[in-house]
């Protein structure tokens, strides 16, 4: 493995200067673990390294601290030594959030992603609102788009040609490709994204088919043996799972539970989105507090009782701090059935690979 297998370019080489005289290596975190960060070197080695005071404290929004996907000036410790992270090299691109409410607070999902690809299908996941959000995403953080139209094998070859073409109208700068990411041969055209050391990720809704598509690019051997090694530590002491991968036919891929949340806070936004009219209207109530019920100088019921606004469109208004909840709950809910699924295909792994190393394990007479 090389740095430029990481993705390192002569821009990075460049910020990196100084740092090398110092004897700091070049790394790129793999984890985030809150405390520690997993940090990959040129030559492969992955370290738990801390931030030296100086990032924390040079770092003047959370978004700014180091994130999954950056690069960073790593001091290797010796004997007993920590290994830690003087320095972070400005990112190229930026993917991240502002958080709702606080709109001023941006939380990074991941730093230098070059390709987004966006997971959707021709059916019930169809919505051009959604891939508007997305789109809004993307363009923000710098990374450029793919659009996956995929469960090609569901629907009519217009609908999924249509579906495609109005996404293209929403974004020319787009590429949008009709894929079937149970057929491994339909996602070849994500190869010419995923060239030596371009980083991707994927996002969309729930069940749109993204777990399918990559595992079909990390290739049933790759993931099982990437895996067990986690597990096993070999001098690791991995207490989370890597966030970015190394494709085995080149290319970076981050995988985090940042990018889940893109999805349900996207699905929020265009919530609310579908009220800003009746929000724009609560701005004219004549108190800040309005209930909009019986409230003095209430404009929404002002409108209502005008005929100017739905008494349904209005239920929804006020129901729609609830529905935001219902939403979360129900993604955390799935989100929580996934971890533990996961959590049993690994135990699953583990039992296989012990089996393995222990090829006379099934002769071994039972003790009684
Ligand atoms: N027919 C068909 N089924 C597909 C295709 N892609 C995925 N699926 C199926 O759709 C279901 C959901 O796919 P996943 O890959 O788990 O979806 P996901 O986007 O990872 O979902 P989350 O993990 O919930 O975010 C699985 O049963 C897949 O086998 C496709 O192109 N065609
Ligand atoms: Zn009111």
């Amino acid at each position: 493995m090389t740095l430029s297998d990481l993705g390192w370019n002569a821009v990075f080489e460049e910020a990196f200067g100084p740092f090398y005289k110092a004897g700091w290596v070049p790394a790129r975190l793999t984890r985030d673990n809150k405390i520690t960060y997993g940090a990959l070197t040129g030559d492969g080695d992955e370290y738990e390294a801390v931030m030296c005071g100086k990032v924390y404290h040079d770092a003047e929004t959370d978004a700014e601290l180091p994130a999954v996907g950056d690069w960073v000036a790593l001091e290797v410790g010796g004997e007993d030594a920590e290994h830690v992270i003087r320095a972070r090299l400005p990112r190229q691109t930026c993917l991240s959030r502002k958080m709702a409410g606080k709109s001023t607070e941006e939380q990074v999902i991941a730093a230098n992603v070059d390709v987004v690809v966006v997971v959707t299908d021709a059916g019930t996941d169809f919505s051009l609102r959604r891939m508007e959000r997305y789109f809004t995403i993307i363009a923000r953080s710098g990374a450029k788009a793919v659009v996956l139209v995929n469960k090609s094998d569901l629907y009519e070859k217009e609908d999924n040609e249509a579906a495609a073409e109005e996404i293209r109208a929403l974004n020319p700068a787009a590429d949008v490709h009709i894929t079937c990411a149970t057929k491994k041969r339909s996602l070849a055209v994500l190869r010419q994204y995923l060239t030596k050391g371009r980083t991707v990720t994927l996002i969309g809704s729930s069940g749109v088919g993204k777990s399918s598509v990559l595992n079909q690019l990390l290739g049933d051997e790759y993931q099982w043996v990437d895996e067990v090694n986690e597990l096993t530590g070999k001098g690791r002491h991995t207490t989370t799972a890597r966030e970015l991968i190394i494709l085995p036919k080149g290319g970076v891929l981050i995988d985090n539970p940042g990018i889940k949340e893109v999805q349900m806070w996207t699905n929020e936004v265009i919530l609310r989105e579908g009220f800003a009219d009746i929000e724009a209207l609560s701005l004219q109530c004549q108190f800040g507090d309005c209930k909009h019920g019986k409230d003095k100088g209430c404009a929404i019921r002002a409108a209502m009782e005008a005929g100017e606004l739905d008494a349904g469109r209005m239920e929804g208004f006020l129901k729609l701090d609830e529905e935001i909840e219902k939403l979360r709950r129900s993604q955390k809910k799935r989100q929580m059935t996934v971890e533990r699924r996961s959590k049993r295909e690994l135990q699953a792994r583990v039992r296989v690979y012990e089996k393995r190393r222990d090829p006379d394990h099934e002769l071994e007479p039972r003790e009684r």
